[in-house]
């Protein structure tokens, strides 16, 4: 296995209220990335926060590689927008989309990496058709929409399959995801981490971002 690990905190259940201080207290706690969770109120039953709040942290934070985990109705609406608030990467679900590779090459040509979300209904091998276009896989462990759910043991299914067929590619789960899951996610191949409550409610951030980075090298180093 070929890839690196990182974790990347959902802000979704922190003090959205000063989210510049939240985020910087994720980084300085040792978060390689940031993952922003863009709800619509359409594609999922609640809504976040869009482009506007995005660029205004970014002007705050210039930095730090943002995710944004776009669960929208429109994907390619936001596009430019997200590029304009100097995204890195655009996360979207290919769930509502009918046309995924212009969406991949409108990303793309905007200046940011593609990610391709899956929600748990949805079958893995579907992505395959689009993996070239892809700079990541986002498997959801829970319905998207909200946090502190509890984690879905058989999506790891989806993520063997992905490390098995694509040894190089970086694999994300994102949902319900800390200490007590996070061998599960390593194991199957998971690379790239996203955890919200579990880091975000912890007293010692570090030391969660720590237990998640460590159990996933483990696996990577073996392999
Ligand atoms: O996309 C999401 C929900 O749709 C969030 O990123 C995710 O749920 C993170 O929060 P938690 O770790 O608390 O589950
Ligand atoms: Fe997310």
């Amino acid at each position: 296995m070929s890839v690196k690990c990182k974790i990347g905190p959902s802000v979704l259940n922190a003090d959205l209220s000063d989210l510049s201080e939240a985020s910087t207290k994720l980084l300085d706690s040792g978060a390689d990335y940031l993952h922003l969770d863009v709800m619509d109120g359409h594609f999922v039953p609640n809504l976040t926060f869009g482009h506007p709040v995005v660029k205004c942290l970014r002007n705050k934070i210039p930095k730090a590689f943002f995710e944004t985990h776009m669960m929208v109705s429109k994907p390619e609406q936001w596009i430019e927008p997200m590029a304009d608030a100097k995204v890195d990467q655009y996360t979207f679900h290919i769930e509502p989309v009918s046309d995924v590779p212009s969406i991949c090459r409108q990303v793309k040509e905007a200046g940011m990496k593609v990610g391709l979300a899956l929600k748990p209904g949805t079958g893995v091998e579907v992505v395959a058709k689009y993996i070239d276009m892809a700079d990541m896989v986002l498997i959801m462990t829970v319905e998207p929409g909200f946090g502190g759910q509890k984690f879905m043991t058989n999506m790891m299914d989806k993520v063997r399959w992905l490390r098995e067929n694509y040894p190089s590619l970086d694999i994300e789960v994102d949902g319900g995801v800390g200490p007590s899951t996070i061998d599960a996610c390593a194991q199957a191949g998971a690379n790239m981490i996203v955890s919200g409550t579990a880091v975000t409610g912890a007293t010692d951030p570090s030391q969660v971002i720590k237990t998640l980075r460590n159990s996933v090298e483990k696996v990577i180093n073996k392999s």
